[in-house]
């Protein structure tokens, strides 16, 4: 793979509270993904001015809000967050199916009235930080995690979502579910000998490419590690060799 294909699959979590950090991160890292996440963390501390100065920076940026409300107020959110111009937002597939094809619609809308590429909209799933113990009894859910995923994706593809989220442990499944174009992001990606924390379905991000994703989450392992460039330069090799076999 080459080094530029490679790069747009890295997308760096800046789980961080302050816009400076976020933005030193980013100078740093620019090289190395595609993407930057801001998460609930970032964007409740900072606002919309910190997701306005990323991409002031040339950061394309996820906006990982996780909506989850009825149709109408996440169609609404939805239009603010395309005008925002980010990348891509997600909505919980818990939602539902009103709630997904609102989301989808409202951003075409306000995209096509500023005349430009809707952000892509993708479903979260199944939370990297539970697995089946916990999707049983504490959920109270049926089946397995896979299966959930996997049914959860089908029904995203069918609102006109581009994508999910979900761990690389489901991607081969849901690759062959929905199709070679399907964005599946996985977090809960850990180098070969990572600390998990509270990620519970993890992957390395060979596996995870293998499995069939085709963007890769990583936040604690970079930007907590000593030298956040050094592991963001060592995960670009793996995402390249990687697809090389
Ligand atoms: O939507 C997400 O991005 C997400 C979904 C999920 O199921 N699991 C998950 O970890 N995430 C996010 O991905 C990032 C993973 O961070 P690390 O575990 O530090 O690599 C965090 O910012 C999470 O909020």
């Amino acid at each position: 793979m080459k080094v530029c294909e490679a790069k747009e699959k890295l997308i760096i979590a800046l789980d961080v509270d302050r816009a400076s950090r976020a933005f030193s991160l980013v100078e740093r890292l620019n090289p190395f993904a595609g993407m930057f996440k801001i998460g609930m963390e970032l964007f409740y501390s900072q606002g919309p001015p910190v997701v306005e100065g990323l991409i002031r920076r040339r950061g394309r940026v996820f906006l990982d809000l996780k909506l989850h409300d009825i149709p109408h107020t996440v169609a609404r959110t939805s239009r603010v967050l395309t005008r925002l111009g980010v990348a891509m937002f997600n909505v919980h597939a818990a939602g539902g199916r009103d709630m997904m094809r609102a989301a989808v619609e409202s951003a075409g809308e306000a995209a096509a009235a500023m005349g430009v590429n809707r952000p892509l909209v993708i479903a979260v799933t199944v939370l990297t930080s539970i697995n089946q113990q916990a999707f049983t009894r504490e959920l109270g859910l049926d089946g397995s995690i896979l299966d959930r995923v996997v049914a959860w994706a089908l029904l995203a593809r069918e609102c006109g979502l581009d994508g999910v989220v979900a761990s690389a442990r489901e991607a081969a499944a849901i690759r062959q579910a929905c199709g070679p174009d399907f964005v599946i992001v996985a977090p809960g990606i850990r180098p070969a000998g990572a600390d998990a924390g509270d990620q519970k379905r993890v992957m390395t991000p060979s596996q995870a490419l293998a499995a069939g994703a085709s963007h890769l989450v990583v936040g604690r392992p970079v930007i907590a590690a000593p030298d956040p460039v050094e592991v963001a330069r060592n995960l670009l090799r793996e995402i390249e060799e990687g697809n090389n076999g």
